[in-house]
């Protein structure tokens, strides 16, 4: 049997799979914790990687690895391979003023989309690097390279660790699906546009190069990809399949198989991890939001679910507006989250976990009306991430999306295509191999539009921090 291993370096925790490259029978597994932050040492997401591929029996007998991990991260090196400073992650907001900067000074957000198929809001690579120019010139004076989480990981799996005798910066690559989340590459040209890197960070330091999705580094290393299409290749996801993960981040995303751009800056035109695209929208605030208003209630998450089911549809009229950590989509990186139609009958926690689950829930279904309006075909919707294995979650994303909803069996999608890539690497093939057909529950409801009407009036009211 010959095994492959995927790795999810992804904003809470590090897993690791290794499955049989044949059949992807899951052969063994491990993860371990990620610290807590918006700015982590790199080096926290090596350790992280070594006690996960531990726990997963360790990583001597694989064929081939592949690391996805969360994207837009932003990893500074100097040039005998040292990390400068901590990484900003893709929830870190501080560069949101750099954002608008950028924005109007190529010209507004159309000039943007048209060039990389994003238009920068805080979350994107390219902002952060304006606000270490701005802000910390001897990080930036000392930045000889710039990479992503799975860039790092890659390199240095590979050999490159910084310092005498690792690998050279000119090693560093990366994939099209990750580094289209830059804002200095081109899904449409599938070139680096070093004139925007230019304008943001004064300089172009080295890139890493950009392979094939079925290519391998020094022989043994996927080329790795973005959290959220190692996803796509995870659940084996189809056109016409929209993809709902609810993780720290809430994603959805479908494969097209043409770029997008989008100058309402919604939705994000990036590359796929198969050669095509994955117009995405992404928000700050999804499975966190549970977590928190279990923590405030003084519940697990399994009585917050239990909680939120036993409140009526609406709650009632209160509603939880979710932007507990800012917000990307839409863009309000100063807001704060808010609790509106509050009085003695509501005040409950039946109805404030009713009203957490139906904010995230509306937030999501924001997300997929934008994939909608973009003319994505919409025949199926796919929950995933560590929010989709609450009960309330299962059972009421069907009644506030408006369809039915499959829930894959739980596993972990988003190593599982890192795994696939490394699959497809070993296996020479054009397209990567197929795996089983995954077990899965459909949950349907009856829609309930009020809940999201009165969540469009409830979400503009909101106060900044
Ligand atoms: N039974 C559960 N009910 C609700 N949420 C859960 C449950 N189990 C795990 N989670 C959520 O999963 C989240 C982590 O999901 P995950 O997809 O691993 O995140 P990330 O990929 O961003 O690190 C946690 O914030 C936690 O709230
Ligand atoms: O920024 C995005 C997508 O554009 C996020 O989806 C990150 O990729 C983080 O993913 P998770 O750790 O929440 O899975």
């Amino acid at each position: 049997m010959t095994l492959v291993a995927g790795v999810d370096s992804s904003t809470q925790s590090c897993k690791v799979v290794v499955r049989d490259a044949e059949s992807g029978a899951l052969v063994r597994e491990g993860r371990a914790a990620h610290p807590a932050g918006t700015e982590v040492d790199p080096a926290a997401w090596w350790d992280a990687l070594q006690e996960a591929a531990a726990a997963a029996g360790g990583l001597d007998d694989v064929a081939a690895v592949s690391v996805a991990a969360q994207q837009h991260g932003m990893v500074c090196l100097d040039s005998s391979g040292e990390v400068v400073r901590p990484a900003l992650l893709w929830n870190d907001t501080r560069s949101a003023g750099a954002a608008a900067d950028l924005v109007e000074e190529l010209g507004g957000p159309a000039k943007w989309a048209e060039a990389v198929g994003n238009v920068p809001v805080a979350s994107l690579t390219v902002t952060k690097l304006r606000w270490l120019a701005r802000n910390e010139p001897a990080n930036a004076d000392r930045t000889a390279a710039v990479c992503l989480p799975h860039d790092w990981l890659t390199w240095r799996l590979a050999g490159g660790s910084g310092g005498s005798g690792g690998s050279s910066l000119e090693a560093l690559t990366t994939d099209r699906s990750d580094v289209s989340g830059t804002g200095y590459w081109s899904p449409s040209t599938e070139d680096y546009r070093p004139e925007l890197l230019e304008l943001a960070f004064g300089k172009v330091p080295v890139l890493p190069s950009v392979l094939g999705p079925a290519e391998l580094v020094a022989g043994r290393f996927g080329v790795g990809a973005g959290d959220n299409a190692s996803a796509a290749l995870g659940v084996q996801a189809r056109p016409g399949d929209v993809v709902v993960s609810i993780g720290t981040s809430g994603t959805a995303f479908a494969r097209a198989l043409a770029p997008v751009a989008d100058g309402s800056g919604t939705v994000n035109g990036f590359a796929d991890a198969e050669g095509g695209y994955l117009p995405l929208v992404c928000t700050l605030n999804a499975s966190r939001v549970l977590d928190a208003t279990a923590a405030l209630l003084g519940v697990g998450l399994d009585e917050l679910s239990r909680l939120a089911l036993s409140a009526p549809a609406g709650a009632d009229g209160l509603v939880l507006v979710p932007y507990l950590e800012g917000e990307r989509t839409p863009n309000k990186p100063d807001s704060t989250g808010a609790v509106h139609g509050l009085r003695l009958d509501t005040a409950t926690p039946a109805h404030l976990a009713r009203a957490a689950v139906e904010g995230l829930l509306c937030s999501l279904a924001d997300a997929i009306d934008a994939l909608k309006e973009l003319g994505t075909p919409v025949e199926r919707v796919l929950l995933i991430g560590g929010g989709a294995q609450s009960e309330a979650v299962r059972a009421l994303a069907p009644a506030v999306f408006g369809c039915p909803v499959v829930l894959p069996a739980t596993s972990e999608y988003v190593a599982d295509g890192a795994a696939r890539q490394a699959a497809w690497a070993v296996s020479g093939a054009a397209e990567p191999p197929h795996w089983s057909e995954l077990t899965s529950t459909l949950f349907e409801a009856d829609p309930t539009p009020w809940v999201r009407e009165r969540y469009a009036a409830a979400r503009e009211l909101t106060v900044a921090k």
